[in-house]
Order: C-alpha cells, then sequence, then structure tokens
C-alpha cells in the first residue's frame, strides 16, 4: 500500500442534457488525472437535473449509457472512479445509484442510496426521494490500491452509524456524492463531514453538483475533503470546479495513535451493529 495519493473532487455543472453532463464529466476526469489524481468523485446525480419528475426520464440500466462512459473514463485516465450516482432502473424500480470502476474500466461497486431524502421543512423545502425511488439494502466498501473506501450517497452521510460501520471494516477515506440544498446546506454540509471525520478518523469527501440558480432544486455546492482531524482540506465554491486533496494515511496512522479512541471505545457498553456484519 502507498502511503499518500491524491484524490480529486469534481463539482460538475450539471444541465437538462444529459450527452453534454457526460462530456463534461469526462473531460473534467481527464483533467483531474492530468493532476496526478487517482482517486476521482463526481456528484450525485450528475448526468441528470435533481428532482422527483426528472429520475424516470434520465434513468437508465446498468450497464448503460452513462456507466459506459464512466467505464472509458476510468480507463483511459488510469484512476478509481467514483462515479457520483445516476438515476438507475432495474426490474420497473428506480434507485439512485453510484457506480465505481477502477483503473482497468471494470465495476468493482454498485451503491443504492440507502436513506432515502424525505424531509419536509415547512415554508422552506419538500423533498419526497421515496416518491419516485427505492432504497439499496447494503452497505458498499471497495479496495484501492491505496486504502479501503466506503461509499455513501448524500443523505446517507446524515447516518453516522454507517460511517461508523464503515469505519470498522477497514476504511480510510468515506465518499459521499451529494447535492444538498440551500436550505440545510449552509449549517449542515460541513459539518456533517466534519463529524463523521472527526468520530471515525479517517478522511470524508463529497462531491457536489455546481450551484444552478435556475434548477428547481437549486444545490448547495462546496465540494469539500475534510482530514481524520476534523480539518477542511480542500473545498470548492458555488461554481464549476475541480478540488483536489492529497490524502496522507501516515497522517491518518499518527492522528489515531495520538488520540486512540478506537481501542477506548467501551464495546462493553455499546455497540452499533450491522445486519451484514461480516460482509465486505
Ligand atoms: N440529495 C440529498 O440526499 C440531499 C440531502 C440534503 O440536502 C440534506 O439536507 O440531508
Amino acid at each position: 500500500m502507498f502511503c499518500k495519493f491524491r484524490l480529486a473532487v469534481i463539482q460538475l455543472q450539471v444541465s437538462s442534457v444529459k450527452a453534454d453532463n457526460l462530456s463534461r464529466a469526462r473531460r473534467l476526469v481527464k483533467e483531474a488525472a492530468g493532476q496526478g489524481s487517482k482517486v476521482v468523485v463526481l456528484p450525485e446525480c450528475f448526468n441528470s437535473p435533481y428532482g422527483t419528475n426528472f429520475f424516470s426520464r434520465y434513468a437508465e440500466k446498468i450497464p448503460g449509457e452513462s456507466t459506459q462512459v464512466l467505464s472509458e473514463a476510468a480507463k483511459e485516465n488510469q484512476v478509481y472512479l467514483v462515479g457520483g450516482s445516476i438515476p438507475e432502473e432495474d426490474g420497473g424500480k428506480l434507485f439512485n445509484t453510484c457506480t465505481v470502476f477502477g483503473p482497468d474500466g471494470e465495476v468493482i461497486l454498485k451503491h443504492r442510496k440507502i436513506h432515502l431524502f424525505d424531509i419536509d421543512i415547512p415554508g422552506k423545502i419538500r423533498f419526497q426521494e421515496s416518491e419516485t425511488l427505492s432504497a439499496g439494502n447494503s452497505l458498499s466498501v471497495f479496495d484501492t490500491s491505496f486504502c479501503k473506501v466506503g461509499v455513501g450517497i448524500c443523505y446517507d452521510m446524515r447516518f453516522a452509524e454507517l460511517a461508523q460501520l464503515y469505519s470498522r471494516k477497514g476504511c480510510q477515506l468515506l465518499v459521499y456524492p451529494g447535492a444538498f440544498n440551500m436550505t440545510t446546506g449552509p449549517t449542515h454540509w460541513e459539518l456533517l463531514q466534519r463529524a463523521r471525520a472527526l468520530d471515525n478518523q479517517v478522511y470524508v469527501a463529497t462531491a457536489s453538483p455546481a450551484r444552478d440558480e435556475t434548477a428547481s432544486y437549486v444545490a448547495w455546492g462546496h465540494s469539500t475533503v475534510v482530514n481524520p482531524w476534523g480539518d477542511v482540506i480542500s473545498k470548492a465554491g458555488p461554481e464549476e470546479a475541480v478540488v483536489y486533496a492529497d490524502i496522507d494515511l501516515q497522517y491518518l496512522a499518527d492522528v489515531r495513535q495520538q488520540i486512540p479512541i478506537t481501542s477506548q471505545r467501551r464495546n462493553d457498553l455499546y455497540a452499533v451493529t450491522s445486519a451484514q456484519e461480516g460482509s465486505s
């Protein structure tokens, strides 16, 4: 295993034209690889506008058009590509699904969002993914030649238990393609990432679509990378950008040694358990 590698988070400007989203994503993956990135992350719903009225229109089978582009981009650029998410159709149901590709272009993971984004804040925002989407049922971890990575999609980040289980499975990096909004984003987006990072002494990376004030759902943007100390080490503004962070696994080991919460945990008094314990 190598001790350091470069991560890139692509804050893509997503439009209603799928072909444009795909070609833009492909171009920015190439740009990120050109800057030495070995792991590249795209945003939630990177091929489609985010909204319950769009999911069925943009949905694809996997494999399909969008995952073909992701596979080629991973292979051409020799990167691990966390393909944000796309609306997936399978067996008459729709899912919000992230596929991950290795540098050989093969799919190494498929994560279906496990916590659907259903919230209702009167006068501000009501969003009910469950009106059109079904939830996934699996925890999702993949191996790279650098470290193990845990994957969640956006609202999944609110669930501390998931991050804790990923950390217990050996993940040193958690990635969350996400699209927070203008109500929750300003207070919760960065705070949640720093909390997940600090609780578990891991790196956390999020990739949001760039903000589009004309969209029906306005994304907060501000794609971020946080280190195991809880510091923000890279952060985009609202506009399209690629942000880079050097992930230092020796630094992570140092933090864990200095503040050894894992060995100090009182497993005799409390526990977070998974129905999938033992699976990867
Ligand atoms: N796409 C999402 O899951 C949005 C989650 C969100 O905005 C939140 O506040 O949580």
